[in-house]
């Protein structure tokens, strides 16, 4: 039987059922998503960190890549319960370790615990202890990696949309889900993907109607890139942010993020809109939060469980942002019209800078 070990921070080594081959590290986060593995583990901002999945049986709809939010992998191992062989053949295919039959709520309590922490993983015929307690050894926290939005980004702009007639978005793509793309395009924009470390005059050359951040893996104080965009564009240009994307917003004007204990990840975190009193559930898939808000911004939605800043609107600005992912995909489709909000604030931009004729 293949051996499998999972070496926590502190030396705990967990054991389980070897199921895809390989060895690897990277801060182990979980996900109470019971639906969606495969837009979870096609989302770029897992990129270097390994996950557990806490709902007991993951794969029982196969694997299709319509489903899919970026074409590869991204945690570097998976956790949990119980692993079908379509996902975990897709996982070795992918040259991703997979290890099951470990007890997932052990993991989930030493993460609630002991917050977010990096862990070794070793999975195969002949693999030992020592090889899951190396690679936690060389394992770096999450701020460590900072040319991570290199690992994630396209290299050169991307076109979406070319021929709808809406608003032209610059969107800087930090790790970005195809879903954010997806939804703007469906709502007529026309979607210019840039590098993460896009300069001034790449977006200038895009002359967008609003420049958008998206999400991401790490820690947002490594997209220096994206801050100054922020600031550079915001007195003349509508600026919007998905998850990273209201981090690094928030970074721009004035405002802090901060590392969380264990971070939110699932499909059901109820968010409250502060001025409607409505709360919605949403996708989350985070580990940094907005600490404080800053002259610039006001906390427009918080989560119920944490009060943590969930929604971000400009005072001085046309700016607005959201902590969760509006694009679902998985989870709930409450916040979509989030999508048409930016348009709509993008659609004054256009107005102002193109006089009518009459
Ligand atoms: N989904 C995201 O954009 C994640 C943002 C950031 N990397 C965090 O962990 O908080």
């Amino acid at each position: 039987m293949t051996e499998a070990y999972v070496a926590l921070e502190g030396g705990h080594v967990i054991e389980g059922r070897g199921r895809a081959p390989g060895t690897a590290r990277g801060e182990l986060v979980f996900t109470t998503a019971y639906t969606g593995y495969e837009e979870s583990l096609t989302d770029p901002s897992y990129e270097e960190q390994v996950l557990t999945f806490s709902y007991p049986l993951i794969g029982n709809y196969g694997v299709r890549e319509e489903r899919f939010e970026d074409d590869r992998v991204h945690p570097r191992a998976v956790l949990a319960k119980e692993l079908t062989d379509d996902v975990a053949g897709w996982l070795e295919s992918e040259g991703v370790p997979a290890i099951d039959h470990l007890d997932t709520r052990e993991v989930v309590t030493e993460i609630r615990d002991g917050g977010a922490m990096k862990c070794g993983i070793a999975v195969g015929e002949d693999v030992t202890e020592e090889d899951a307690l190396a690679e936690l050894e060389e394992c770096k926290t999450m701020s460590e990696h900072t040319e991570i939005g290199a690992q994630v980004s396209v290299d050169e702009p991307v076109v979406h949309g070319a021929d709808n007639d809406g608003e032209t978005v610059a969107l800087v793509d930090c790790g970005a889900k195809g879903s954010i793309v997806d939804s703007l395009v469906a709502r007529d924009a026309e979607v210019h993907v840039l590098p993460y470390d896009a300069t001034v005059a790449d977006v200038e050359d895009v002359d967008p109607d609003v420049l958008f951040i998206s999400n991401g893996p790490g820690d947002p104080a490594n997209y220096e890139g994206a801050i100054e965009l922020v600031q550079e564009f915001v007195d003349d240009t509508p600026v919007a942010g998905i998850c990273l994307g209201q981090q690094i917003v928030a970074e721009a004007l004035g405002g802090t993020t901060e590392k969380m204990d264990f971070g939110h990840r699932g499909v059901n975190q109820p968010v409250l809109d502060v001025e409607s009193g409505q709360v919605v559930m949403t996708t989350q898939n985070h580990g940094y939060t907005v600490a404080e808000p800053g002259d610039h911004l006001e906390v427009t939605q918080i989560n119920v469980n944490d009060d943590t800043p969930e929604g971000l609107d400009g005072i001085d600005h046309d700016v607005i942002t959201r902590q969760y992912h509006p694009e679902a995909n998985p989870g709930p489709e409450d916040t979509l019209d989030f999508f048409d909000d930016v348009l709509s604030m993008a659609e004054g931009r256009s107005q102002r800078a193109v006089p009518a004729d009459d």
